[in-house]
């Protein structure tokens, strides 16, 4: 694992996709990004080696890698597998540099969880994505847990840098909005905190942090109370031991050839190996109810995470109200979901779409931007995307869509292009590289056209 620079910085590459024969075969996503930034994190600071395989090589997992390297622990690769070589919980180093994490969300928030509370320095930057979206969500639990936030850009923003207290206090903390990645912040916190660390969380959003916790020793339980709410104990300074993982095949990049094969008449393609975690296949409830053929087939478990292999063939789609409350368990596919509503027959909405507008872009605007652009009828309201389909394509592509250095609006605008009647342009496929690498390769081997 080595330094390199950010896609972001890369000369722009444009990248247009257009309609050719169906799809068809089997294939492989990467490991789902979720996991494999907690398995580094983790392992990172873990007693012992953690052997990772399956693990996403994609830039925001490689950043995460970089930082745990930069504070003591070892991360390499050796034939198939990651070998971590953690430094034991309570023993991360000061790092000499800033640490840059690129257009990573997730690592760069979970990260300041883990290191917020050591007394030591550390600084946090990335590109100009990352550099405008909101860093306050975790900074406001750090700050009462007794860390100080030095040198932020106006708004809590990166570039930013945190000195943790001699001894931090544990808080009991209720997340404000749906999100994993405070959660998580909070949590890895706890670890290096006296006492028991609660997070309070109103809406269930992915618990891999939870169960990864659990998985290298510490002691945490979890109480769903009569409202629903989850209450998430951690004892902090406990023993992390290093573990073996298989990191699952990610729904959120299975998520776009799904689409491309349920929107490309004709198509028959089986996507192999992908997690089934009920708090991640918000997308795949949502196309069944559209109509969609969708075959979960070998159900099984995979290191305590449940994967399927996903048979997916061409189907007529109806559009749908999707509602607010399963935005935590899809909330990177809507762009995605949005390209699937240009083809289905009649309306889908989408509710409670408030957390998009501070992710990697403004994904709500960017989508309805992206699919103005190529002819289809949209509306975006302040928290709502409604979209009315085009069975069949017609009259669809033909534009240039801007990305705003936003991956999953590049791969969902090129999907369409797949199945839309003109082709579809993007100005940016650079950033595809931060989530899902082997994308293009991947879709070109279905027998899809994108140059
Ligand atoms: O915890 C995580 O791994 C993630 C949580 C989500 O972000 P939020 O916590 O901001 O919703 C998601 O969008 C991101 O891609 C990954
Ligand atoms: C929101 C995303 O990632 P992050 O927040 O980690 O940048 C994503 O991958 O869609």
């Amino acid at each position: 694992m080595s330094r390199h620079s950010t896609a972001s910085q890369a000369t722009p590459s444009q990248a247009t996709a257009r309609r050719a024969g169906p799809l068809s075969g089997t294939a492989r996503v990467p490991g789902d990004k979720s996991i494999s930034h907690r398995s580094i994190l983790l392992g990172g600071l873990a007693a012992g080696e953690t052997r990772v395989t399956g693990l996403l090589e994609g830039e925001d997992v490689m950043r995460t890698g970089d930082a745990m390297r930069a504070m003591g622990a070892r991360v390499d690769k050796i034939g198939d597998e990651w070998i971590v070589r953690g430094v034991g919980n309570g023993c991360l180093l000061e790092a000499a540099e800033p640490l840059d994490f690129g257009n990573a969300g997730t690592g760069s928030r979970l990260t300041m969880g883990l290191v917020g509370t050591y007394h030591m320095k550390t600084t946090f930057t990335g590109d100009a994505s990352l550099s405008r979206r909101p860093m306050g969500r975790v900074l406001d639990p750090l700050r009462l847990m007794g860390v100080q936030v030095l040198d932020a850009a106006p708004g809590d923003r990166m570039p930013l840098t945190l000195e943790g207290p001699r001894i931090a206090a544990p808080i009991s903390y209720r997340v404000p909005m749906a999100s994993a990645q405070v959660k998580s912040a909070v949590l890895l916190a706890g670890l290096n905190t006296p006492g028991v660390t609660t997070v309070i969380e109103p809406v269930m959003t992915r618990d891999h942090t939870e169960l990864m916790l659990k998985g290298f020793g510490a002691e945490i339980e979890v109480e769903t109370d009569a409202e629903g709410v989850r209450h998430i104990r951690l004892q902090g300074q406990g023993t992390l031991s290093g573990r073996t993982i298989q990191v699952p095949g990610d729904p959120s990049s299975a998520a776009f050839p799904l689409v491309a094969a349920l929107i490309v008449p004709g198509s028959d393609v089986t996507i192999e190996n992908v997690l089934m975690n009920r708090t991640r296949t918000g997308l795949i409830d949502t196309l069944l109810e559209m109509g969609a053929s969708i075959e979960l087939l070998d159900r099984r478990d995979a290191g305590g995470e449940e994967v399927a292999d996903l048979r997916v063939r061409s189907s007529e789609l109806k559009g749908v109200t999707v509602p607010p409350e399963r935005a935590p368990f899809m909330i990177d596919e809507y762009p995605v979901l949005a390209v699937a509503a240009c083809f289905a027959e009649g309306e889908t909405r989408m509710d409670g779409l408030e957390e998009l507008r501070v992710k990697e872009s403004d994904r709500l605007a960017a989508a309805a931007r992206g699919l103005e652009a190529n002819g289809a009828d949209c509306e975006e309201g302040k928290d709502t995307l409604v979209v009315r389909g085009r069975p069949g394509g017609k009259g669809l592509g033909g534009g240039m869509v801007e990305t705003y250095l936003d991956h999953r609006i590049a791969m969902s605008f090129l999907v369409m292009g797949l199945a839309a009647e003109k082709p579809v342009t993007i100005d940016d496929s650079a950033m595809i590289a931060t989530s899902f690498p082997e994308f293009l390769d991947m879709m070109a081997g279905l027998g899809a056209e994108i140059d």
